[in-house]
């Protein structure tokens, strides 16, 4: 893999974030250099001809123009070929079937594959990483995650993220692949830590969105990031992450941005939810809330490995329907007090 910004990057996922994270790429840092080419892959041929035919990702990130070397494509051979670093930004989910399909177009090539999804595999309970490293043993894995909102990002706000892979030269240089004038990328050799808040703060900020749409005040709000926070840093303690990068950006300000922004997909969900919206009514309005998907088994996580995790265990509850809102806002305050800490 080269360190400088000529090589050729390949995105999988033609999604919002897939889409700002491929113009990112293309514009190879601070001094964009032409021959640096980046493969967007879409399933779907129609909209990968409406990308072509239009030089926009209507359908996912509206109004922002793809870069001239951004090529999408429908073809898995083309959208790996020569690719010396691989961007993973489909759902969670669909990661592992994503990585089975690409290991023929890959094989012989050590390509990192940067995860740029949030969430834990269902099933497995396995981090996201821990997936790339199970279907695809020679490519090692990185992680990018942080406080981002991909409008955000492709309009060339300042944002700052998290990327990480166990080797420091590795992160580094994916970080110099991927930084820009506007996008600020830290590196670190925590990739747990830094997938891991990624995952859960999706969770807790479903939480958020319910005391907003219940209109439960700020107050409220503001002790519902707190203590989310608390639950964070156990959940973090009992799975191997570093504390300074639960306090960094993809833990503390990943939640916070999502808990406290009407742009966040898994902070409306809550809103929807908190006003009597269903899930289905919300979800097919506001399209992937990773939290749906992850609650589950993050509970399930904590339950194992003994961590309290009230807010997490709330949501999972009502997204599963086993108690109404209105039971679990009751449950939380009669929880007996206890010494502030985590
Ligand atoms: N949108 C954002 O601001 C950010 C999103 N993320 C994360 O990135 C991931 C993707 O999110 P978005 O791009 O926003 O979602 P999105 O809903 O805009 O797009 C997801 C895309 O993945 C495609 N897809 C699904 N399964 C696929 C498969 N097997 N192969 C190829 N493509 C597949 C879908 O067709 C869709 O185009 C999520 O885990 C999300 O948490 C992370 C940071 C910021
Ligand atoms: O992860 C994100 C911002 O960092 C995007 O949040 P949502 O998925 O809730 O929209």
């Amino acid at each position: 893999m080269t360190n400088g910004r000529s090589g050729r990057i390949a995105v999988f996922g033609a999604g919002a974030w897939g889409t700002a994270l491929a113009n990112l790429a293309a514009r190879g840092g601070r001094e964009p250099r032409a021959e640096t080419v980046v493969t967007l892959f879409a399933r779907d041929c129609d909209h990968v001809a409406e990308m072509q035919a239009t030089g926009v990702n209507a359908r996912r990130l509206p109004g922002v123009p793809l870069l001239s070397n951004v090529r999408p494509t429908s073809d898995l051979a083309e959208a790996a070929a020569d690719a010396d670093v691989i961007l993973a930004v489909v759902p969670a989910q669909a990661l592992r079937g994503l990585l089975e399909s690409l290991e023929p177009f890959v094989a012989g090539s050590k390509a990192p594959i940067v995860v740029c999804a949030k969430g834990i595999e269902h099933g497995t309970g396995h981090f996201l990483s821990e997936v790339v490293s199970e279907v695809l043993p020679d490519h090692p894995p990185a992680v990018l995650s942080g406080p981002s909102f991909a409008q955000d990002v492709a309009r060339g706000l300042p944002t700052a993220v998290a990327l990480a892979a166990a080797d420091a030269e590795l992160a580094a240089i994916l970080a110099g692949r991927l930084a820009g004038p506007g996008f600020r990328v830290y590196s670190s050799t925590d990739m747990r830590g830094v997938e891991l808040g990624g995952a859960a703060k999706n969770v807790l900020a479903v939480a958020n969105g319910v005391a907003a749409g219940r209109d439960l005040g700020a107050s409220a709000g503001a002790a519902l990031v707190a203590r989310g926070f608390a639950e964070l840093i156990r959940f973090g303690r009992a799975f191997g992450a570093e504390p300074a990068t639960l306090m960094g950006l993809s833990g503390l300000g990943d939640l916070v941005l999502t808990c406290t922004s009407a742009l966040s997909r898994n902070f409306s969900l809550g809103v929807a939810l908190g006003r009597g919206q269903t899930i289905a009514e919300a979800s097919a309005r506001i399209g992937l809330a990773e939290g749906l998907y992850t609650c589950g088994v993050l509970v399930d996580l904590a339950n194992a490995a003994g961590v309290d995790m009230p807010i997490a265990k709330a949501v999972d509850a009502v997204l599963a329907e086993r108690i109404t809102i209105d039971e679990a806002i009751a449950e939380l305050l009669a929880r007996p007090s206890k010494a502030e800490g985590v």
